[in-house]
């Protein structure tokens, strides 16, 4: 039986970039979404992708998670070819390694917060009490610990981001994917979450590749890259 990680405690990181993408190409149809795309990022980073509507942020952090494939290029995580693995090896990468939150946070509507918060790891194979202790952990340090036997749709949106961010952070991923995390959330909830999820992401050594619009948000990142016509055109020191 596996053994619940706990919610703190930092994890060495490797030297040298643990994500590479290299000349990504990916059309959609007529449309080109990445043209030659190109980005490093090195564990325990908080890296913001930036840009334009449409300019391909979305299409590279799906391609950087495994999600999808580019037409060519390819990705690397650890020194593996994610490119090269199969649909099931690629998901099994996903589940093992990454960590994902969206705009609105994606919680399963028929769970508590708590056993949403619990899944990644009951999913790991942990036993449903060790699961719901670590969950429980994690809400505590979000700050949400009144909402574990809530569902979804009876907490704030603000309380709804703090359970996806500890749902993506319970199984201590090694890179978590972030994309507008705070979008749907009024400009100081957000910022709570933002201050919330980049220090819990340090505490375990996870990197985070954000995309968002907002130059609030990416100010909690250590680099900032953009992304302009399918390109990522500047990488610069946030
Ligand atoms: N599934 C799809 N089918 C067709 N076109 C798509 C699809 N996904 C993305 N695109 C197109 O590819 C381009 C890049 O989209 P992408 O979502 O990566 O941009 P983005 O920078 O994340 O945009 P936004 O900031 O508006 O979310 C856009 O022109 C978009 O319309």
């Amino acid at each position: 039986m596996t053994t619940a990680p706990t919610a703190t405690g930092p994890l060495l990181q490797p030297s040298g970039p643990l994500l590479v993408a290299r000349d990504l190409h990916v059309a959609f149809g007529p449309t080109t979404a990445l043209a030659s795309a190109s980005l490093e990022v090195h564990g325990g980073e908080v890296l913001a992708l930036m840009g334009p509507s449409g300019s391909g942020k979305s299409t590279l952090l799906h391609c950087l998670a495994g999600i999808l494939r580019p037409d060519s290029g390819t990705v690397t995580f650890d020194g593996r070819d994610v490119t090269a693995m199969s649909d099931a090896e690629r998901s099994a990468l996903r589940r093992s390694e990454f960590g994902f939150v969206f705009q609105f946070g994606q919680l399963v509507p028929e769970l508590t917060c708590a056993e949403n918060v619990a899944l990644p790891l009951r999913l790991a194979g942990v036993t449903r009490r060790d699961a719901h202790r670590t969950a429980r952990e994690w809400l505590d340090r979000l700050e949400v610990p009144d909402i574990a036997d809530k569902r979804p749709g009876q907490v704030s949106g603000g309380q709804g981001q703090r359970a996806a961010v500890a749902r993506a952070l319970i199984t201590r991923p090694r890179v978590v994917f972030a994309d507008e995390p705070t979008g749907a959330l009024d400009s100081l909830n957000g910022e709570r979450v933002m201050q919330l999820f980049v220090a819990a992401a340090k505490d375990t050594g996870a990197a985070v590749v954000l995309v968002t619009h907002e130059a609030r948000v990416a100010a909690y990142s250590d680099r900032e890259a953009v992304v302009r016509d399918g390109l990522v055109r500047e990488q610069v020191p946030a």
